[in-house]
């Protein structure tokens, strides 16, 4: 490995760096960062005033004075972060070749990596609040058990429905990025410690019971879920039983999105930076947190970052180089702050009303066509959403416009859950399993109907689903055989075990059953068989399910019913009020916000029937074709359609934001800062122009709009266009 000659600079390299990057000259300051001597560099500046340029800068110049690209490490709080510097690596004129070996990663990722050497092997993850659900109530059951066998029982808060499940988990989080861990001290009580943490007493024996299962039982941590890892390693470096296990040796270690930082991955940090003796470069603008849900933690990065290390040196960026200065005032107003422009462009910003949000929808698209119009790149606009359900009427348009569009963030609402499985109840009624186009396409179907039946299917079942998706026939007869029938105590059992576990479990009764007449054994047989003729003759599904079979059975009653020539929505909306899918959602899914999606992606789907005017069946057909060409189109460039967090990090030529409502921008019931914070990384992603949409009525325009104070900020921001610097 290459040691300690490999940073330090040289004078001479100090005066004129040796990594020149293609394209642009870095000013003074980025120079500063690019060469520095310290072993330890900050640098927070605003939004788009080079700090991931700047790293990607510092990284190139380690690589040219030496450093192998492997023992570089670059760490983010998200994963899209992580792909603009290792992109940006490569856009400053570093050689792929050298840029693809620098590792660009997640702190969570990079954990779960670390862990994975240090315990040899892999530990479950569970990726989803759905997937860790049953950990939570098997471990409420474990907890009310205990506590009933106590002499005096406590009352303890627990929870019990999906909306609290999800605020646990969500609470679980934040101790865990806080590095609270769940055992006590000599003489401690859990009251006394849920008490100093200001949560219910209940939430923290749940959490000491759910991490209690996670350990498992000397055998290793039995499961991982999101920043779960960083934790782990957070508290294993921290152990101080012996030598830390080792981490990788990394010379230079560069941490964008500083701000995003908590306790957990500081203390990982540390260790790395220790452990390699490594060159520190972070930067960060603390105006651009939108992860507190995820336990950013301004208070303690602005206290503690950097607190204990030696020759730390505090840089800054002054200037934003992505906008004109129009933009910057408009910024700076917005924020309270200095922002000044280093480009000298005059940036375009927009404030068009709309009366309702299919309007706003035709305005967005508008703006697009007119983009594209002008010979500019469709990849290079992005239509930034506040939440990712607002994306609905904005797809349908841009589909109906073929505008190829990629989503980030967000899935596109044809594909969600409830969408699939509506689509799947149409092809059911029509007998016409071809207006889902491909097998790929019918088993997502198969899967979402199986999940909003609430039926359960072991994984190793899934290839049953796909064999079922090839055939027309098999399609039919998973309706006849499997939705619409009510399930018995054998259809349970076999659902539970793989195709070839359910034949070799038939074998085995035969041979048993072969074996006892062999022997005499008539009463035996007998019972054998009644056993099994009870099995698949006694009904034994739940409530939900019994009333999720008969609904379906309804809704497919009432769309075959309905006129050959009936517009298609108008069945559409009788079979969804049939259906009954908000209740469902709520059962479904863990975070009650689902449930409120869920309500409008199906609304959006309706709608577009209802925009079209046609019978079902030539709905069906028109979705199969508007699928077929949005496939095609997502081969050409496309517009992006994405959230907040899935912009952060990039830059756009026209960047537009609608919706820009009270209770929508900012969202109501979120923290208003944080909704500050993510309005300011929306509109500080465009280059060139801003398009934001407003309603009608001033009343209900979100304040961030005023905030920015664009009519002063466009005049100043003329006037120091024209005044020669
Ligand atoms: N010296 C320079 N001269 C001109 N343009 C520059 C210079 N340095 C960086 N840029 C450009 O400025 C823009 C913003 O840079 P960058 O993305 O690094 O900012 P950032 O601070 O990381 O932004 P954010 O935090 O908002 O994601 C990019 O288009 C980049 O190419």
């Amino acid at each position: 490995m290459i040691r300690s000659s490999s940073l330090p600079t040289p004078d001479s390299a100090r005066a004129s760096p040796r990594f020149q990057p293609k394209g642009f000259i870095p000013t003074d300051e980025q120079t500063e960062i690019q060469t520095n001597n310290a072993r330890h560099v900050i640098a927070m500046a605003n939004a788009g005033a080079a700090k991931t340029t700047t790293l990607a800068l510092r990284i190139a110049e380690s690589i040219t004075r030496g450093v192998a690209p492997e023992h570089i490490v670059v760490l983010t709080f998200s994963a899209e972060a992580a792909r603009v510097l290792q992109r940006r690596l490569i856009e400053i004129g570093l050689e792929a070749r050298l840029a693809r070996r620098v590792r660009c990663t997640t702190f969570d990722e990079f954990a779960r990596d670390s862990l994975r050497d240090i315990e040899g092997g892999d530990t479950p993850f569970l990726d989803s609040f759905e997937a860790v659900a049953p950990h939570v109530r098997a471990a409420v059951a474990e907890l009310q058990r205990l506590n009933a066998l106590r002499a005096t029982p406590r009352e303890l808060w627990l929870p019990e429905h999906n909306a609290q499940i999800a605020d646990f988990l969500k609470l679980a989080r934040q101790l865990k990025t806080q590095l609270v861990r769940p055992t006590l001290e000599e003489d401690e009580t859990i009251a006394e410690r849920a008490d100093a943490l200001d949560i219910p007493e209940g939430a923290f024996a749940l959490y000491r019971q759910l991490e209690k299962e996670r350990d498992g039982d000397g055998d290793g941590c039995s499961w991982r879920s999101g920043f779960d890892a960083t934790y782990d390693l957070a508290c294993l470096l921290g152990a101080g039983e012996g030598p830390p296990p080792a981490l990788p040796k990394y010379r230079v270690v560069i941490v964008d999105e500083l701000q995003d930082m908590n306790p957990a991955s500081y203390a990982c940090l540390e260790q790395l930076l220790a452990q390699g003796q490594a060159f520190f470069t972070g930067a960060g603008d603390f105006d651009q947190v939108i992860h507190r849900w995820a336990g950013a933690d301004v208070s303690f990065i602005r206290s503690h970052f950097g607190a204990g290390w030696r020759n730390v040196k505090r840089l800054t960026l002054t200037m934003t180089f992505r906008h004109g200065p129009a933009m910057a005032l408009a910024t700076a107003a917005f924020k309270a702050k200095a922002v000044v422009s280093g480009r000298d462009h005059a940036a375009q910003i927009a404030v068009e009303r709309y009366v309702d949000d299919a309007d706003a929808a035709q305005r967005t698209l508008a703006r697009v066509l007119d983009w594209q119009r002008r010979g500019r790149r469709l990849d290079d606009c992005a239509i930034i959403l506040r939440s990712a359900d607002e994306s609905i009427a904005i797809e349908n348009a841009l589909l109906e416009a073929g505008i190829g569009c990629r989503v980030e963030g967000l899935e596109p609402y044809f594909l969600r859950p409830e969408v699939l499985m509506l689509r799947g109840v149409i092809a059911f009624a029509l007998e016409d399993y071809e207006s889902i186009p491909g097998a790929g396409k019918r088993l997502q179907v198969l899967q979402a109907l199986e999940l909003w039946q609430e039926l359960s299917w072991a994984t190793s079942r899934v290839e049953d689903l796909k064999i079922a998706a090839t055939q027309p026939e098999l399609f039919d007869a998973f309706l006849h055989g499997r939705l619409l029938k009510a399930q018995t105590l054998a259809d349970q059992a076999a659902a539970a075990l793989s195709a070839d576990e359910e034949e070799e479990a038939a074998h085995r009764l035969l041979s048993l059953a072969s074996r006892l007449r062999r022997e005499g054994r008539e009463a035996e047989v007998r019972l054998l068989l009644t056993q099994q003729h009870r099995a698949a003759h006694t009904v034994a599904e739940t409530p939900a399910q019994q009333y999720a079979r008969l609904r379906l059975a309804r809704a497919l009653e009432i769309l075959r019913d309905a006129p050959a020539d009936e517009p298609a929505h108008l069945a559409l909306e009788r079979a969804v009020k049939t259906l009954d899918l908000k209740q469902v959602a709520q059962r479904i899914f863990i975070d009650p916000a689902n449930a409120e999606v869920v309500v409008r992606s199906i609304a959006g789907f309706v709608d577009s029937a209802r925009r079209l005017g046609k019978p079902l069946r030539e709905f069906a057909q028109w979705l199969r074709e508007a699928e077929e060409k949005l496939a095609e189109l997502r081969k050409r460039k496309t517009v992006l359609l994405c959230t907040v967090e899935a912009a952060k990090g990039q830059e756009f030529g026209a960047v537009i934001l609608p919706f820009l409502e009270e209770g929508r921008f900012p969202l109501a019931g979120c923290d208003r800062t944080e909704e500050s914070n993510r309005f300011y990384v929306a509109s500080t992603r465009m280059r060139d122009e801003l398009t934001l949409l407003v309603p009608d009525a001033a009343a209900r325009v979100s304040p961030f709009v005023a905030a920015m104070k664009l009519e002063q900020a466009m005049a100043r921001g003329r006037l120091q266009l024209e005044t020669p610097r």
